[in-house]
């Protein structure tokens, strides 16, 4: 049973889980916030998006939970985790969704659906949703927004048929455009993620490993060049995967991240924090993908070894 008024839940409440989920609490819609770490923060204090686009906004009182089991059912739940825990996310989408539920899952990277799918019921539907926003968190639920917010929409499976699956993704695009956000239905949710990754792939890892934002690296010749060489290795293996990328794809790519305001990855957060660095979904599932269809990603590999290195670092010493 559907509520008259959807209940829509955020599993990981960090950059984007707190910015989406605030934006709809905002546009009036009953949203649900599951927390870890800045629980106790947001209970007390709320949630906060400092916005370059929007001016300053919180959300106080917040629906806050600390246990997944204290959550009512959910009819649509969004997913803002890193693709690190997905091992660990299954059951706790299970015991929060409603029957039925649309799960959108806001990660970077390739495949994560593919992964999670097997170990979620059958009655939910699973959407993949790409974030293209400059988002990243300054302390316990105060998240800082630079720019953007357009979200890629496409369904990825369940037992919808197609028209259904196309009606749920038109409902899921409109609830966003509705709360201020632009979004896109995608007919092809695999095409949508090659394409979101020619820009992670790329800026995410040398971010890391340069120490640097998008203006420095724009600037200097030598890592504007290897940006755009990542970027066409990329954009070659989701060719060589069989999907169709929009001509001069990197370069117009290239030409957005100028008009972005000086901006420092997702992974740049990781790796300051010293956190997982989503190196699998970001980085491995490409590489494997690449090569089954026979096309070999030399930059992108050597990236990866270089990036595992500096994680393997930092995680065998604490
Ligand atoms: N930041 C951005 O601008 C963009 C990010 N993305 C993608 O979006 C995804 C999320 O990134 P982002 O929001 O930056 O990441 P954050 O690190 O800011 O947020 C992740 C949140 O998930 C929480 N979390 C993790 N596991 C659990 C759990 N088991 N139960 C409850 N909460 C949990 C974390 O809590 P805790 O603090 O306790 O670890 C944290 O609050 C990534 O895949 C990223 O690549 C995509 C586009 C842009
Ligand atoms: C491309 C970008 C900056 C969103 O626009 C992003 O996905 C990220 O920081 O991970």
């Amino acid at each position: 049973m559907q509520n008259a008024q959807p209940r829509i839940g955020v599993i990981g409440t960090g950059a984007i889980g707190g910015f989406y989920g605030l934006m709809l609490a905002r546009a009036g819609h009953d949203v649900h916030f599951l927390l870890r770490s800045e629980y106790q923060a947001v209970k007390e204090r709320g949630i906060t998006v400092d916005s370059m686009v929007h001016g300053s906004m919180t959300l106080n009182p917040v629906q806050a939970y600390q246990d997944v089991a204290d959550m009512p059912p959910c009819d649509w739940l969004l997913v803002g985790t890193k693709a690190t825990g997905n091992a660990d996310l299954a059951p706790i989408i299970a015991a929060a969704a409603a029957d039925g539920a649309k799960v959108i899952l806001f990660q970077n990277g390739l495949n994560n659906e593919e992964h999670l799918r097997p170990l979620l019921p059958e009655h939910i539907h699973l959407i993949g949703g790409l974030c293209y926003v400059c988002l990243f968190r300054e302390g316990p639920g105060l998240v800082k927004h630079q720019a953007n917010g357009l979200i890629d929409l496409g369904y990825h499976s369940g037992l919808a048929n197609k028209e259904e699956a196309a009606a749920i993704i038109t409902q899921a695009a409109q609830m966003f455009r509705d709360s201020g956000i632009e979004a896109r239905e995608m007919a092809n949710i695999d095409l949508a993620r090659w394409l979101k990754l020619v820009w992670n792939a790329s800026f995410n890892g040398v971010s890391v490993l340069l120490d640097a934002g998008t203006d420095a690296l724009l600037k200097n010749p030598a890592s504007r060049q290897l940006i755009g060489d990542l970027m066409e290795e990329v954009v070659g293996a989701a060719e060589a995967c069989g999907h169709a990328v929009p001509e001069d794809y990197a370069a117009k790519l290239l030409k957005a991240t100028r008009h972005m305001p000086d901006y420092y990855p997702s992974m740049y957060h990781d790796w300051l924090h010293k956190r997982p660095m989503e190196l699998d979904s970001l980085y491995g599932e490409a590489l494997r993908l690449g090569a089954e269809a026979g096309f070999s990603m030399p930059r992108t590999g050597a990236l990866l070894n270089m990036l595992q290195f500096v994680q393997d670092n930092y995680t065998q010493t604490e």
